[in-house]
């Protein structure tokens, strides 16, 4: 039962890497029929080549019937067979690769493409590394599939049986020795296989391991370095290292010590024994008269019988790890999609505008929101809110009370239940996909700088013009420092803005996020990492856009949303309490008035 669900995941598996190599090949398949056209030609005219030798020896060469003309030609056929030979290889490798790289070019664009539309749920569980696999290792593995699998595979079937047809034609019974010999290659590569598969996996994955270690230790060097973890993070890498280089070891030794000399020895069987039945037939004891010429063809096919069939049998295992890779690239793309937003009526009025101001409906409008990440695990309870035009809201909690989810369903990176979320009295799904991300602006936690310029790092893709970048970093308090640098705008930041310090990289993520000119700007505990200077620069930039912006501001930093015309307190899940500051102050024993004293007393 087991083998047959194996069997059935390998079936499916192959089924869609070759449906996804199809799609791959897209405009460019018409080149894979040209390929292997080129390819059976070359192979052919390989096998014809000793077929020409033969004839010059045994016709000419051996009763010395020296006709030069014929001699002459049977020359060139052979030297014109090999060339052309090459030529068409040459053909077909070029059209072949070109095919591949494309394939492989297209459909690393097609998952990354993809990879961008997934739905943020899905990169809760994701890990990023094998991520990273997917779009750049697991898709070279279709190239792998076209040129080392399914070709030589392709061309060592065609050499094989034009060489087997070639040799039945000179010499059935050498041919049968030749084929009887077969099944021991097969036997030898296949007992490789087995030794060194174990070190072969391993090896794989030790290196996906190191792969992951230099990552993590780059991403965390901060921390590594604070803690003085250097020599044991070094220690940790040298162990899987050697362990990697064991296994390598370990391979190339079944190779060296099996494959090859046991391959070298069976070739050596093989031309003795059709050395030694020829010399029987020499004699006249056995075949009857002697062709020297077939001799000659059989030695020149011997080493074309057995390198093809090692060829078969080595591209298999490669052909499995292929299609696992393939089937994994498939997987991904099979992953659902964010789902489309506002696409119910496409042609309607009301859709282009729709999330536009209209008076006495609020901005943003919860009712009664429950929602649960897992199961019926709520995390937010009945939830109702009402948000008006140009108001500025602070959200504040206890670590865990909900406050990013909440935000992140007002962001819809996950799907709140419909009709629980209102903008502009439009239920956010109804919402299409730019009316909605052009009308929301948020400032998250991490500022995410990209090494780039700060004017690109503003604009972030969207051909901003310039006027419109400087004037979202005025309003964000970004535009002077930006300005002390020494290319301004076009001054580099750095990876990550490693140039600017926390403060500075927190105004260019508020520049960035007025830049596209929001009706809505969310706030994601922007004020956490900045210095009590900086934070007031923020607040005077958030107090300026009041009026013309709702704002949303989660922040653990209370001095933050202390202005705020609302401020609301969530407790588990749900709404403790909700009023400006002094009145919420009132609120003897209320749950902000103690969260603000605590952190007075903190500071
Ligand atoms: N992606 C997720 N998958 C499952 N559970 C989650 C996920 N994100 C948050 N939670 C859970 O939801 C609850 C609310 O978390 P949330 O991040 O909204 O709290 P928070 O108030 O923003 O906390 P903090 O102030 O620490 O950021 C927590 O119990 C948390 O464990």
């Amino acid at each position: 039962m087991q083998a047959e669900t194996l069997e059935k995941t390998r079936g499916e598996s192959m089924r869609q890497a070759v449906g996804l190599l199809k799609d791959a090949a897209g405009p460019d398949r018409h080149h894979l029929g040209w390929a292997v056209l080129w390819l059976a030609l070359a192979a052919g005219l390989e096998v014809l080549g000793p077929l020409l030798g033969k004839r010059l020896i045994d016709e000419h060469l051996l009763p010395r019937a020296l006709d030069w003309t014929s001699m002459a030609l049977l020359l060139g056929g052979l030297v014109l067979t090999g060339c052309a030979a090459s030529w068409l290889r040459y053909l077909q490798l070029l059209r072949l690769s070109g095919l591949a790289m494309r394939s492989v070019q297209r459909l690393r664009e097609r998952v990354y493409g993809h990879v961008l539309r997934l739905p943020m749920a899905f990169f809760d569980r994701a890990i990023t590394g094998q991520l990273v696999s997917r779009v750049t290792n697991d898709t070279e593995a279709v190239k792998g599939l076209y040129i080392q699998v399914l070709f030589v595979i392709l061309d060592s079937t065609i050499v094989l049986t034009g060489t087997i047809l070639a040799m039945a034609w000179l010499d059935w019974r050498l041919m049968s020795l030749v084929v009887a010999l077969m099944p021991c290659v097969l036997l030898i590569v296949w007992l490789y296989q087995r030794l060194s598969a174990p070190a072969v996996a391993r090896a794989r994955q030790l290196r996906s391991d190191i792969n992951a270690q230099v990552a993590e230790s780059i991403g965390g060097m901060s921390v590594l370095q604070a803690n003085n973890a250097q020599a044991r993070f070094a220690e940790r890498f040298s162990r899987t290292n050697e362990d990697q280089y064991t296994q390598r070891v370990a391979e190339i030794r079944a190779n060296a010590w099996l494959l090859r000399p046991a391959l070298d020895m069976l070739n050596v069987v093989l031309l003795a024994s059709v050395i030694y039945l020829f010399g029987q037939r020499a004699d006249g004891t056995v075949l009857g008269v002697a062709e020297v010429g077939v001799l000659y063809a059989f030695i020149s096919y011997i080493a074309r019988v057995i390198e093809p069939l090692i060829q078969i049998t080595m591209q298999f295992s490669q052909l499995q790890q292929s299609v696992v890779a393939t089937a994994r690239v498939a997987g991904l793309l099979d992953e659902a999609g964010a789902p489309e937003h506002g696409t119910a009526n496409p042609g309607d009025e009301a859709a282009a505008n729709e999330a536009a101001p209209t008076s006495g409906t609020p901005a943003i409008d919860i009712r009664h929101l429950d929602f649960a990440y897992i199961g019926d695990r709520n995390v937010l309870h009945d939830l109702s809110l009402q948000i008006p035009h140009g108001a500025f809201y602070g959200i504040v909690g206890h670590t865990g009370s909900g406050k990013s989810t909440l935000l992140s369903l007002l962001l819809r990176y996950y799907p709140a239940p419909r009709g629980s979320i209102l903008m502009n009295g439009v239920p956010l799904d109804d919402i299409g996909h730019d009316a909605f991300r052009s009308r929301v602006g948020l400032v998250p936690q991490d500022p995410f700088l990209l090494a780039a310029s700060a004017r690109e790092n503003i604009d972030m893709g969207r051909n901003l013009p310039l006027a419109r970048i400087e004037r979202a970093a005025r309003a964000a308090h970004a535009h002077d420092f930006i300005m002390a640098l020494e290319d301004g705008y076009d001054t580099l930041l750095g990876e990550g803005g490693s140039r600017l310090s926390s403060g500075q990289k927190q105004l260019i993520a508020i520049a960035r996020a007025l830049a596209g000119e929001p009706r809505v700007l969310m706030l994601d505990e922007a004020t956490s990492r900045i210095d009590s200077a900086t934070e007031q620069v923020v607040q005077e930039a958030l107090n300026e856009l009041r009026g013309q912006v709702t704002i949303i501001a989660i922040a653990h930093r209370l001095s933050t949303i202390r202005d705020a015309d609302r401020i609301v307190v969530l407790n588990h899940g749900r709404i403790e309490e909700a009023g400006a500051h002094d009145a919420l102050m009132r609120i003897e024993g209320g749950l902000y008035q103690r969260l603000y004293l605590l952190q007075q007393l903190a500071a």
